[in-house]
């Protein structure tokens, strides 16, 4: 499945014991395995419809998945592992229990959904940065191979770092300078690095994405989330976003205060069986 093209695949992993940080890496394979951006696990949960774990497909474990969350609950519907009718499902993740409003087409199934996604962190403990008021940047430039950026910091439960930029982000060498920023000393748990240019007076925000434990991906929802926040805590946008990815769009909310609210698309791309 992908939500704005964030594949991943989907296991109901009920009562299944595995080494899923590697099965992460064996499945992510675009060439040797099935091909995605990671792995994500239906589970139960003691305090909500179900429990949301995420592997990237470096087999390191992500505290949320803004373009999973979404995709996982329409997982659910198909799999009788919550009743397909509800019209509100909680996820528990690492980064909290998470409201989901599934959105479906007049055939009733789930084309997207509507996610509150918790409020964000602005002085995260993963993203120790120089504070200057409420609005947490780098105060110092961060020096990366010859490029100087002023980096705004968010957690989203997992960490990311922002930076503003007029050169157009399809220009910029992300390819390269993406791993540098995600093992920069300055973050301790890595970091998810967007690159973004605000259009249209802030309405819309272009923005690519180099993500931590994954590399390039077509999208980022807890990205998507950060990068309007960061864009509002800087003056560049308002209460509500759309984040322009490569994948597709996904609209943003978040008034200055209280929980982000994240609404994109969902897709099955086909279902299958794992043999060992
Ligand atoms: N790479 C991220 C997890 C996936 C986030 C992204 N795919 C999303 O849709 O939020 C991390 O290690 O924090």
């Amino acid at each position: 499945m992908h939500g704005a093209g964030n594949d991943y695949v989907y296991v109901d992993a009920r009562g299944q014991e595995r080494d899923w940080p590697a099965l992460s890496v064996a499945m992510s394979d675009r060439h040797l395995g099935v091909g995605s951006d990671g792995l994500i696990l239906a589970l139960p949960s003691e305090k909500a419809d179900l429990r949301m774990r995420m592997f990237n497909a470096d087999g390191s474990e992500g505290e949320m998945c803004g373009n999973g969350i979404r995709c996982l609950v329409s997982f659910a519907f198909d799999n009788g592992i919550v009743a397909a009718e509800k019209s509100q499902v909680l996820v528990e993740t690492m980064a909290g229990v998470l409201d989901v409003t599934p959105l479906r087409d007049d055939g009733q199934g789930m084309v997207g959904a509507r996610v509150l996604m918790g409020e964000p962190r602005l002085n995260p403990p993963d993203v120790p940065v120089a504070i200057e008021g409420m609005d947490a940047v780098i105060d110092e430039p961060l020096k990366v191979a010859g490029h100087s950026f002023r980096m705004t910091c968010v957690s989203m439960g997992n960490p990311h770092a922002v930076v503003f930029m007029d050169e157009p982000v399809d220009e910029f060498p992300l390819t390269e300078i993406g791993p540098i920023v995600e093992h920069h000393p300055l973050f301790p748990a890595r970091v998810n690095f967007e690159i973004a240019n605000v259009l249209d007076g802030g309405r819309t925000i272009r923005t690519r994405v180099w993500e931590r434990g994954s590399g390039i991906t077509m999208a980022c929802g807890t990205g998507a989330c950060a990068v309007q926040v960061a864009a509002r805590l800087n003056g560049l946008a308002g209460d509500r976003a759309t984040i322009a990815l490569p994948g597709g769009d996904l609209t943003v909310e978040w008034p200055g205060e209280g929980e982000v609210v994240l609404e994109g698309p969902v897709a099955t791309v086909f279902d299958g069986e794992w043999v060992e």
